[in-house]
């Protein structure tokens, strides 16, 4: 009753128009924030309908293009052999052919693995690639303070580049989280949406950074587009590595899984003697850097991507990790402190990661030895990406030397 008469007795005093106008802020407000929480949720949706400079591009129309360049340019077709100039790059059936030998021999010969047999509702950890780093951190996994963001930069390739070791080495600065697992959100868990990934990251404090990496991004036909729909200010990465070590080493890993596969130089050529090189074979195609970023090129600016070299990154980790740091707008905390050569491992490991504070190399699945492959098979290789490569410079502004590598081979190959 006193409750009554007081509220009563307080709209008596307050002029109706007042309480009317304060009802309605308190509804507009309402309705605001009701908005902004439904806004994640309706961008998703719209974001199939996104169209590129007033037309909608395709990845296929923009992979012609490119090798229309590639093949009229007289420097290009100079390295490639009359069949292969007559041949486009992707013929899509020896595609499909080459990617169904491989799936024959995981059918016939080997028996299904675990992955293989298990759902793919789960995000695609580094299974076969899993170092102690990965699995330690979950064991040692800390509270989660803050909020889960989408990530504000992605290392989208390439496989084999040295991805692990990037982000393993990001993760010791303060100021980056990310998920330890690949999410393959952008290839193979799109259909369940921006909440479902979002909530596989991190939560992050205010100035962190949310990352992830997985490398077949970089090769996804629609990932630029569905990243770019995402956050069209996102910061990309890629490692890259010679291609032809890069396609020596995505063999030595599939390899070690399917010890029955033909060999290297069997794969890598369509016809041997006349010196048809298989460029739909997963291995060697991935190497085409060029024609991959072509496709992100049509989404995003230059100045939002960083290449890293791969190669650099073993020899001067923390030179090439300040040149990442600069572009993520971190202070350069991952410097040579960080890092030791490790002998045995033959590579270089962390002093501190990220959950530890002792040494910890990457796994055994990371500096695996490769097979010796004939040295004129791997002459032939750097044959046929040096065109690649040129025109992946040009694009990049980047000089990776990758051509010094061929001559140093050569070099030792006549010694
Ligand atoms: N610090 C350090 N330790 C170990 N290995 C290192 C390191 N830095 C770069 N690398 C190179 O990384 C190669 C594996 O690349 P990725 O991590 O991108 O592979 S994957 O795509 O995630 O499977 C791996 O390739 P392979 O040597 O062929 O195994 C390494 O050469």
């Amino acid at each position: 009753m006193a409750f009554w008469s007081s509220t009563s007795a307080f709209t008596s005093k307050v002029p109706r128009k007042i309480l009317f106008m304060f009802t309605l802020s308190l509804s507009v407000t309402y309705l605001f924030y009701s908005l902004m929480s439904c806004y994640n949720s309706l961008r998703f949706p719209l974001q199939e309908n996104y169209v590129f400079q007033g037309r909608l591009v395709t990845e296929e129309a923009t992979l012609v293009t490119l090798r229309e360049k590639l093949y009229s340019s007289s420097q290009g077709i100079a390295h490639f052999t009359e069949a292969e100039r007559t041949t486009p790059v992707f013929p899509l059936k020896a595609h499909a052919e080459a990617e169904e030998r491989t799936a024959d021999w995981i059918r016939t010969q080997a028996p299904p693995t675990k992955a293989a047999a298990e759902p793919s509702g789960a995000p695609e950890r580094e299974r076969p690639e899993l170092s102690t780093t990965d699995s330690e951190l979950r064991a040692n996994c800390t509270l989660d303070y803050g909020v889960k963001k989408l990530p504000q930069a992605i290392i989208i390739g390439v496989k084999k580049g040295g991805t692990r070791a990037l982000l393993e080495a990001l993760r010791v600065h303060p100021d980056v989280r990310a998920v330890g697992n690949e999410p393959h959100f952008f290839d193979r868990n799109y259909e369940k949406g921006l909440d479902w990934y979002r909530d596989l990251m991190p939560s992050t404090l205010e100035g962190q950074i949310t990352m992830e990496k997985t490398p077949s991004y970089f090769v996804t036909n629609h990932a630029p587009k569905r990243i770019h729909s995402m956050a069209r200010d996102i910061k990309l990465i890629i490692v890259v590595r010679n291609p032809v070590t890069r396609a020596i080493s995505d063999y030595t890993q599939t390899l070690s899984k399917r010890p029955e596969i033909p060999t290297f130089e069997v794969l890598a050529f369509k016809n041997r003697t006349l010196g048809l090189i298989d460029a739909s074979w997963s291995a060697l195609r991935i190497g085409i850097y060029a024609l991959h970023l072509e496709s992100w090129m049509q989404y995003f600016p230059l100045s939002q991507m960083h290449f890293v070299s791969g190669e650099r990154l073993i020899v001067d980790p923390a030179g090439e990790m300040a040149k990442v740091q600069d572009f993520l707008g971190l202070k350069r905390i991952v410097t040579d402190k960080h890092f030791y050569f490790n002998k045995t491992k033959g590579f270089p490991c962390l002093k501190k990661p990220e959950d530890s504070s002792t040494p910890r190399c990457l796994g055994k699945s990371k500096g695996r030895t490769h097979p010796q492959i004939e040295p004129q098979v791997i002459q032939r290789l750097h044959k046929f990406y040096k065109p690649f490569n040129m025109m992946f410079y040009q694009m990049t502004g980047q000089n990776f030397e990758w051509e010094l590598e061929v001559d140093r081979d050569s070099r030792s190959s006549q010694d």
